[in-house]
């Protein structure tokens, strides 16, 4: 086995009211770096001492299981730029670089299909899972025996997300979302996501902005978990920011703005949040890659 790397992006989930469904590939990467050895070993980021229950490697072993194969020895050292628990897609971004894993070792020619079930199998929802696969911009949903996935690659957008240093558990901000919602109730969320997409495929992004800004799925419920919820969409907004949508679970926000207008709008938002990572970001279109 030549030595190979796997990389595979961040992302946003949701995108305002897409819940659990719209999901955006980030420039900021999960890389694998493998080659042959006589002893498996994995090496995690930051960490001399090889780890034998990785979350990673588990993930390897499931699907090597799952197809019944025996995978061979190799050494595996893990780097990574997506932080934890923060709403950039990391669990997802793991899980699929270990299904690539046992993939690539395992010489087991997965499909996409195949990775997408397996992917959504896991992490419980497809939004992040999808375009850590593909790149760009994915709508995906689960059907019984399918998980249709559309993607969308041509956003003329420049993105900044607001990283605090807390970290927030998807399980705790989806723990506090109601069981049900009334059906009027419903269908004024369901048709916000709509518009969301309407305006981002017409390019329509001033109400793409507007639209993501009046999600009624989670942000409602989970904006008390979010330091500096209202200010950083207000401030962005001042700023120039079509709009600011909680990314993923939180606490991460993430604003959409004007092409072109993201270094300035980054400088102004930095100077105003002490303690975050305030970071331009490119989108993502490969997904995951080897090289
Ligand atoms: N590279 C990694 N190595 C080990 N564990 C990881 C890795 N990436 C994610 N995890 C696991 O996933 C957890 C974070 O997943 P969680 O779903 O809570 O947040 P997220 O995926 O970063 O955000 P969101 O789902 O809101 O976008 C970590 O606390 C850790 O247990
Ligand atoms: N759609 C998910 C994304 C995080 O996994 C949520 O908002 O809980």
């Amino acid at each position: 086995m030549m030595p190979f790397r796997i990389s595979v992006p961040a992302s946003s989930a949701n995108l305002g009211p897409g819940f659990d469904s719209m999901g955006l590939a980030l420039g900021l990467y999960i890389h694998l770096d493998v080659e042959s050895a006589d002893h498996h070993a994995f090496f995690a980021h930051g960490s001399e001492e090889s780890e034998e229950n990785h979350f990673i490697w588990n993930i390897t072993e499931q699907v090597a299981e799952r197809y019944g194969v025996s995978l061979p020895p190799c050494k595996v050292q893990e780097t990574s730029e997506i932080p934890l628990a923060r709403g950039l897609g990391s669990s997802a971004s793991a899980i699929v670089a270990g299904i690539e894993l046992a993939n690539q070792i395992g010489n087991l020619q997965l499909t996409d299909v195949q990775k997408l079930a397996f992917g959504t199998e896991i992490e419980g929802h497809p939004d992040n899972i999808a375009p850590a696969l593909f790149g760009g911009l994915t709508i995906s949903t689960m059907l019984e025996d399918d998980i249709p996935s559309v993607r969308l690659n041509d956003i003329e957008l420049d993105l900044i997300a607001y990283i605090p240093e807390i970290e927030l558990k998807t399980e705790i901000a989806r723990d506090c979302l109601p069981d049900t919602y009334e059906r009027n109730y419903a269908a004024r969320a369901s048709a916000m996501s709509n518009l969301v997409v309407a305006a981002l495929y017409s390019k329509d992004y001033a109400l793409f902005g507007k639209m993501l800004e009046n999600d009624l799925f989670h942000e409602p419920f989970r904006k008390s978990l979010i330091p500096n919820f209202n200010i950083i969409r207000k401030k962005a907004k001042e700023a120039g920011a079509y709009g600011t949508a909680l990314s993923g679970a939180g606490p991460t926000m993430l604003s959409f703005l004007p092409k072109g207008n993201g270094e300035k709008v980054k400088n102004e938002m930095t100077k105003q949040l002490e303690g975050y990572q305030v970071k331009l970001l490119e989108i993502d279109t490969k997904g995951v890659s080897i090289s």
